[in-house]
């Protein structure tokens, strides 16, 4: 099984095998990463999914492989439309089209990738798995925004949430790391790549998520503000005379860590911190002030946490960001053991104190697995 996953600026790719069964299903046959799409060298989408699949050849495992049964894409805006993993007809494609406004950045990178995929092997499966899917489960006190009602309805303007599969993926896998039951769990996920996302999830389905219409509001991300009151879009058109499309890049591309301090790697941003960079300390601490007002909001939400998961590229892997985040919250029941923090690792691990109530884990996503998990359940049908 081939997987596409491809994000606002990358693209990861996976060969999976899927025959079998028990701990060896799903054995990565070969996988890979193009970065920096649009920035330099490689173009666009397209032209990163040929270097994918050159890059496959060479490995012997083209595209054209007779034992490639599916190919799973990942896709970002599904609506109300798609809540499953879902065939891909030209009928679907068109649908996924359709939600191109609702995530620009998004959406038609993953068509991209399924119109090539289709285009060199017509013959294959080829199965939309949506970033919203797992979302669909929130009660309607969530999802919706206290708009005038017949507006909202008719432009679709209502919470859906992202990185869905990474959510589903990481909460059950949290649940295995406790040794419990994913029914009987309460977890907050923190999905804290270079877009983040916070998600309450009571007993294996999602109750709230920090993502709404698009993958702009919540969390402060890498190029994202987060959430942003939004007459300042009001105010920045009418006083500072910008365009909705300069707002637009403004808000999506111009912000979040980059906007704040020039850099939108925690990497480098830990690096400035270090020499005392005043403006690399404020991004910081802004994007971990509004981590720590989710992981209140969403305590409040579930009433009782369980565990606390950290995923994605900063959550893995920035030990400070995970500590400042839950920093002096004993009083909610959460201590962080700055010794287990600190010890760097590749699987799930839990970080918090043996006197913690609530289990603070480390939790490696794998959306590319739980993507051809879903694709091969749907094949196989
Ligand atoms: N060792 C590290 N320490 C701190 N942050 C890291 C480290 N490695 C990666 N990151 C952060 O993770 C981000 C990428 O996360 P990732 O989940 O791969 O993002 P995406 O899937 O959205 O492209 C980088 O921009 C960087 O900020
Ligand atoms: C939905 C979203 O923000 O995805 P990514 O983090 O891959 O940009
Ligand atoms: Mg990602």
């Amino acid at each position: 099984m081939l997987v596409l996953n491809s994000g606002s600026s990358s693209l990861k790719y996976q060969l999976l095998d899927m025959a079998g069964s028990g701990p060896d299903r799903g054995a990565r046959l070969a996988s890979g990463i193009v970065e920096r799409i649009g920035e330099g060298p490689v173009a666009d989408h397209e032209a990163a999914l040929k270097q994918a699949a050159a890059e496959l050849d060479r490995q012997g495992l083209g595209l054209d492989s007779p034992e490639l049964a599916a190919v799973g894409h990942r896709v970002v805006h599904g609506g109300t439309r798609f809540t499953e993993p879902t065939l891909i007809d030209d009928a679907v494609l068109a649908e996924i089209e359709k939600l191109v406004p609702l995530a620009p950045l998004h959406n038609p990178a993953n068509i991209s990738g399924i119109t090539v995929a289709r285009g060199l092997r017509p013959d294959l499966p080829q199965v939309a798995v949506f970033d919203t899917a797992f979302h669909a489960t929130m009660p309607e006190a969530a999802a919706r925004y206290a708009v005038d009602t017949a507006t909202a309805d008719r432009f679709g303007v209502r919470r859906y949430g992202f990185h869905g599969t990474s959510h589903a993926y990481v909460s059950r896998a949290t649940a295995r790391l406790l040794g419990k039951d994913p029914a009987e769990v309460n977890t907050i996920v923190l999905h804290l790549g270079n877009g983040a996302s916070a998600s309450a999830v009571r007993g294996g389905v999602c109750v709230d998520t920090s993502m709404g219409l698009t993958p702009l509001e919540g969390l402060v991300m890498g190029t994202r503000s987060g959430d942003i009151d939004p007459a300042a879009i009001f105010h920045l058109a009418r006083v500072g005379g910008m365009s909705t499309d300069e707002i637009d890049t403004l808000l999506n591309k111009r912000s979040g860590l980059v906007g704040l301090c020039g850099d939108n790697d925690m990497r480098e941003i830990g690096r400035r911190m270090g020499e005392g960079d005043p403006a690399a300390q404020l991004a910081f601490d802004v994007y971990v002030h509004r981590l720590r007002k989710y992981v209140g909001a969403y305590t409040a939400v579930l009433g009782r946490v369980d565990a606390i998961a950290f995923t994605a590229g900063v959550g893995e892997n920035s030990a400070a960001v995970r500590e400042a985040a839950l920093r002096g919250l004993g009083a909610l029941g959460i201590e962080v053991d700055a010794v287990r923090n600190a010890i760097r690792g590749s699987s799930a691990r839990l970080i918090s104190a043996a006197a913690s109530r609530v289990a603070v884990a480390v939790v490696p996503t794998d959306e590319e697995l739980e993507i051809a998990t879903q694709t091969y359940a749907l094949v196989n049908r």
